[in-house]
């Protein structure tokens, strides 16, 4: 099993990132968090806390307004062409509404992880290597759908809609994994899947993750450490081991908090 180790450089390093958005909306307000290799990290809050916008600043999905973000100790904020794809692909998103092609089959959707092992021309024309195909059925078997290889993903439920872009991340091989709800739209049994999907490619490949949560019950289960953002600001941080259900409680309803805020 992978465990934390404090003297590890942090694989994420967040540094005084703020986040304006261009109608003026504040998302994010100077925050600072350092995320080590091997981490399985739970970032919690009531909704517009700034969730989806710290996680979508990690892979540059969003453009910080200050301050910057280090992948594996690089900027990913300030790097640009073969760098920034280079830095994108050590981290792999996984999304609510699962962001796959909804019109192609399942298998095209999973060597889409692979893309950014391709120079853009070859990407382009959709030329994938043998050794990537094996890559995507071993991933497609690992969450149980290699019968659905050739299907079309609009024929698929949410679930296993879910567990195709768990595969996609899968193959992408990243050492960083990053779910923004990913269970938010699926039934509790469905969830649990995706959930243990994460937790393999934690303790199992080493791979670190953060994930936004609703259920306060998934996150105690899961996280190694708990963050707890509220207006844009972390207001708590703790290891899973010292983090009390008062905390998750207040965390989730917005009452006092007595964790570690910054
Ligand atoms: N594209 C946008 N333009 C303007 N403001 C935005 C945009 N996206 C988010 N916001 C605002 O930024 C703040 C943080 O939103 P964010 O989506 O990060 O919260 P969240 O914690 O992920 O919420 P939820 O749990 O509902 O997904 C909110 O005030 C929101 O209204």
């Amino acid at each position: 099993m992978f465990m934390t180790n404090p003297e590890l450089k942090p694989v994420i390093d967040v540094q005084h990132v703020s986040k304006v958005y261009d109608n003026g909306t504040s998302g994010l307000t100077d925050i600072n968090l350092q995320v080590r290799p091997g981490e399985f990290v739970v970032i919690v809050g009531l909704s517009g806390a700034g969730k989806s916008t710290l996680m979508r600043s990690l892979n540059r999905l969003h453009q910080v307004t200050e301050g910057r973000v280090l992948i594996d100790g690089q900027s990913i904020t300030e790097a640009k062409g073969r760098n920034l794809r280079q830095l994108r692909r050590e981290v792999a998103m996984i999304f609510q509404n699962f962001n796959l092609v909804k019109q192609s089959t399942v298998l095209r959707n999973v060597l889409a992880g692979r893309l950014g092992y391709y120079p853009t021309w070859r990407s382009s024309l959709g030329l994938f290597k043998d050794t990537d195909k094996q890559r995507a059925f071993k991933a497609l078997e690992r969450v149980n759908l290699l019968d659905k290889v050739y299907q079309r993903v609009d024929q698929l439920s949410g679930g296993q809609q879910q567990r195709v872009a768990v595969a996609r991340a899968f193959v992408q091989d990243p050492k960083i994994v990053l779910a923004d709800e990913p269970t938010a739209s699926l039934d509790p049994k469905t969830a649990h899947l995706i959930m243990n999907d994460l937790k393999s490619m934690n303790q199992d490949l080493g791979k670190t993750v953060v994930a936004n949560l609703h259920s306060v019950a998934l996150a105690k289960e899961y996280a190694t450490r708990i963050v707890g953002l509220r207006a844009g600001r972390i207001v708590y941080d703790e290891a899973i081991r010292d983090v009390t259900d008062t905390d998750l409680t207040d965390i989730y309803n917005g009452g006092s908090l007595t964790g570690d805020g910054q």
